[in-house]
């Protein structure tokens, strides 16, 4: 970029920068040396499950709202209209079905990890594909996250783009190691706060500057950005209100039903209740960080319609518009310039925690603990910190392959949660909902599901069929107004975009259909896999591992019907799972016992009990 057009920050801003970092240290520290400190892995990666739902609700909605959509929706609201904004609509479904089902199901089964449930549903071998599937969309998700904030600030301060990456990147690896998910979680409250501060400062001005609120609206009515409902049931439309509205629904339950960053925080509540009053409150603070971001885009839009400032910005395109905004906008306002970058990476450092956190997790949990049963917890938790400091390098390389991306960070995001995440809320589906689902059908069918994204991903990107056509970058009352504007608009679309056919109309779908799409199709293949190979029979599968989804959507259908549509375990009351010493039946290598009737907080006062059992069992085998 031009030096003649960079921005500079003032002491005051790198100042709020640095307390940011040093808060987060600080509540590392202090979770590193009181309560357990962190000696045991209960207390390293469970929380010692005893999280209340408000941490938790905060820490849930920062697990995946980084600087990529901070930066990313306004970039997108600014190009192509507020249409992204219907994604809000997701959120009801999105995170209603988690709490009443998904939360329900994996909480009853007192998990560490949620590929555990896989094994218990499956086999071992499930288990582990399960895991590698979500290390792998983990690993390249938080080289997004580090490398989006950084690389704003280098477009438009001539910040040291490496500098930023490293200091997040380790100051986060620290606080993460030293202080396990109770840092993790603390420091998300804090940081979500500094998140929504930081934009809410940003929208105030901005609209200050513009000249009020009715001035803002009627330059981005006049330059065509409000949109309304789009019906088109095309699946090609990048964005309509079926993409995002339906295709986001699956995209939620991905993200917050089956995620194991998601998962965690559930587990480590002190009840399930709590659990499920955390899931229902991501619903307002969510649909709140929707709002802002959009806002931020249409004020951004208001401001500088008409004017072209992307040159200004190098070869960054779209994306670090948001932070060439602010900075010009802010200058003179010391410390606020401050304070949005410090909202830009307390986003990306509360998603990149998440990301250490869980991963060193599955990584104990579900590849590490099966193999060396006899492991001292204290062995275990120095090797978790291990892990942890492990995963937080390897973030750091990752950042350098996002650095060879070209797409919008939004996008990209968007599309590995699709693509990997899909795969694998397909395989929880499959295990929950289907009770004739076998282990085998759920290894091919995420094989199939996977591979299906990969074909549809790459297809997207050697033809160079995901990206769309920007809204006119113009202010209707400078040019045209704003009808003339959109019957220009139609009429170019409709000479230069011809429908594609066949396989090209396969590569172009929504990206906001791919998780609705690859877990559809690992649905299919397991089951017909399934089905082949012989399906499961209800007494063979674990009890509580199943959800009885057919029998609650049919329920008008008659008893013996439904009995066979939904299979041996209804969900009753919450139960209590119990180890029992080997003479019963075996299953898994255990024995589940339910205790019928008992209230979410006996749970509680029961667990240590659990636990001392299944010591016994362990050693006497
Ligand atoms: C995950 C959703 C869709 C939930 O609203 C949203 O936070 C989002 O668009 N996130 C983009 C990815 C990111 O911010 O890292
Ligand atoms: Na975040």
């Amino acid at each position: 970029m031009d030096p003649s057009h960079q921005k500079h920050f003032a002491v005051i801003d790198y100042v709020i920068f640095a307390v940011l970092l040093i808060a987060s240290m600080g509540i590392g520290l202090y979770h590193a040396l009181s309560g357990g400190r962190q000696r045991t892995t209960q207390e390293f990666l469970m929380a010692d499950r005893s999280m209340g739902c408000l941490p938790v609700s905060l820490s849930l909605i920062a697990s995946f709202q980084s600087a990529v959509a901070i930066i990313g929706v306004p970039a997108e609201i600014y190009t192509h209209g507020t249409q992204y904004w219907f994604l809000g609509c997701a959120y009801i479904l999105g995170l209603l079905i988690p709490a009443r089902v998904f939360i329900p199901v994996l909480y009853r089964l007192q998990l560490s990890s949620a590929y555990e449930y896989l094994e218990l549903r499956f086999s071992k071998t499930v288990r582990i594909c399960g895991t590698l599937t979500f290390i792998f969309q983990t690993v390249i998700y938080m080289g997004v996250c580090v490398y989006t904030p950084a690389f704003a600030l280098n477009a438009v301060t001539g910040f040291e783009l490496w500098g930023a990456v490293l200091a997040t990147g380790l100051v986060c690896t620290l606080y993460t190691t030293i202080g396990g998910l109770k840092a993790v979680i603390w420091t998300d409250v804090f940081q979500t706060v500094v998140m929504f501060v930081g934009q809410l400062a940003v929208i105030v001005v901005g609209v200050l500057q513009t000249g009020g609120v009715s001035q803002v609206w009627r330059k981005v009515w006049e330059g065509d950005r409000i949109a309304g409902f789009d019906f088109n049931p095309d699946p090609t439309e990048r964005h309509t209100f079926w993409t995002l509205g339906f295709g986001g629904v699956f995209l939620m339950w991905s993200l917050y039903g089956v995620n194991q960053a998601q998962v965690q925080r559930y587990l480590s509540s002190r009840t399930e209740k709590e659990a499920v009053r955390s899931c229902y409150m991501v619903f307002p603070s969510l649909q709140l960080a929707l709002a802002l971001s959009c806002v931020t885009g249409l004020v951004m839009f208001a401001r500088y319609c008409g004017e072209d400032h992307t040159d200004k910005l190098g070869s960054s395109k779209g994306d670090a518009m948001v932070l060439y905004f602010v900075m010009d906008m802010l200058q003179g306002l010391p410390g606020l310039p401050g304070l949005f970058v410090a909202c830009l990476f307390s986003a990306a450092l509360s998603t990149i925690s998440s990301a250490f956190n869980s991963l060193a997790t599955v990584t104990m949990e579900d590849l590490i603990k099966p193999h060396f049963p006899a492991m001292t917890e204290a062995k275990a938790t120095r090797l978790s910190k291990a892990l942890a400091t492990f995963y937080g390098l390897l973030c750091l390389a990752m950042a350098f392959l996002t650095h060879l991306m070209g797409e919008s960070v939004l996008q990209v995001a968007l599309k590995i949660f699709g693509l990997v995440g899909g795969p694998l809320l397909g395989l929880f589906c499959l295990g929950m909902f289907f009770p004739w689902a076998n282990s085998t059908g759920a290894v091919v069918g995420l094989g199939t599901g996977l591979m299906m994204s990969l074909w549809v991903g790459i297809g997207s990107i050697v033809t160079g069929s995901s990206g769309s056509r920007p809204l006119p970058q113009t202010c209707g009352a400078v040019l045209l107004s704003g009808n003339t504007t959109t019957v220009i608009q139609t009429a170019l679309t409709n000479v230069t975009l011809s429908r594609p056919s066949g396989l090209k109309r396969f590569y172009s779908l929504s990206y906001m259909w791919y998780t609705a799409f690859s877990c559809f199709s690992v649905i299919l293949a397991g089951l017909i896999i399934s089905f082949i190979t012989g399906a499961m029979k209800e007494e063979d599968v674990t009890p509580g591992t199943i959800y009885p989804l057919f029998g609650k959507l049919f329920c008008f259908l008659p008893e013996r019907l439904k009995k066979k549509l939904c299979c041996v375990t209804p969900l009753g009351p919450p139960q209590q799972i119990q180890i029992q010493p080997p003479h019963h039946k075996e299953s898994n290598g255990f024995i589940y016992q339910y205790e019928g009737e008992q209230s979410p907080d006996e749970t509680d006062t029961f667990l240590p009990e659990t636990q001392t059992l299944q010591v016994e069992f362990e050693t006497t085998v």
